[in-house]
């Protein structure tokens, strides 16, 4: 990792998780040069989250793909943040945490749920967003397998999307939503990385 971190040719490095659990995740992301941190998963981009967005931590910003992704959707559909009730069904680091504080600060009302929370289903009647009703962004990911044809096939985490139409205004698909605009994201983030080391190569030759 420092190596990469030491490296001018590189402007962004992504750990792949899941990690073995013998390795100390929160350890590795901090080996990160959080210039080149483009998931976002380094402690001081977490920390900057949880500022307003125009109080810079270090000078890049950056938020994980995924949440990226996320609020991009959002933006996209015009939804008003401020003041909305958000059930948050996710307490990752890759995206519920990250996710939380970025909507919190925009001004939603955010609940965290875990495995552990009692009557999950009424906190989701009382909500405007839930992620993972009315707008509903499916993060989830499983994969299950076709035995006879031998294929396999990804789902969400919203058993019948069809049904949920009905009554919410937004639905984002699995596969064909958060999936494809994560991957866009960390693209844009790996540019976005590369344009502050430019600039920052700028304001050196100046000096
Ligand atoms: N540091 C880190 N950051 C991540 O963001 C991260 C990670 N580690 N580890 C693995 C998970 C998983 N992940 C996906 C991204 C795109 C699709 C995607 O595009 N899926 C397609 C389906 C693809 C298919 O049908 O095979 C879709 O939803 O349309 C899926 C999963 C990012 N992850």
């Amino acid at each position: 990792m420092n190596q990469w971190n030491d490296d001018p040719e590189i402007y962004g490095i992504l750990v792949q998780l899941p990690l073995p659990k013998s390795l100390d995740q929160r350890c590795i992301f901090d080996t990160i040069s959080v210039d080149k941190d483009v998931d976002g998963l380094h402690s001081y981009q977490l920390a900057a989250l949880t500022s307003a967005s125009n109080s810079r931590f270090s000078g890049l910003s950056i938020i994980c793909s995924t949440g990226r992704g996320i609020l991009e959707i959002l933006q996209f559909y015009d939804v008003k943040l401020p003041g909305k009730f958000v059930c948050m069904v996710d307490t990752s680091r890759t995206i519920g945490v990250p996710l939380s504080m970025a909507l919190s600060t925009r001004g939603s009302i955010i609940t965290m749920c875990t495995l552990q929370t009692t009557n999950l289903k009424a906190k989701v009647e009382a909500t405007d967003i839930v992620v993972d009703c009315a707008i509903v962004i499916d993060a989830g990911i499983t994969v299950t397998e076709n035995v006879n044809k031998r294929k396999m096939k990804v789902h969400g985490d919203v058993e019948q999307p069809d049904l949920l139409w009905k009554r919410a205004s937004l639905v984002t698909p699995v596969p064909g939503g958060v999936g494809p605009i994560t991957i866009a994201m960390l693209l844009q983030n790996t540019f976005d990385a590369y344009k502050f080391h430019l600039i920052q190569e700028i304001s050196k030759a100046k000096k």
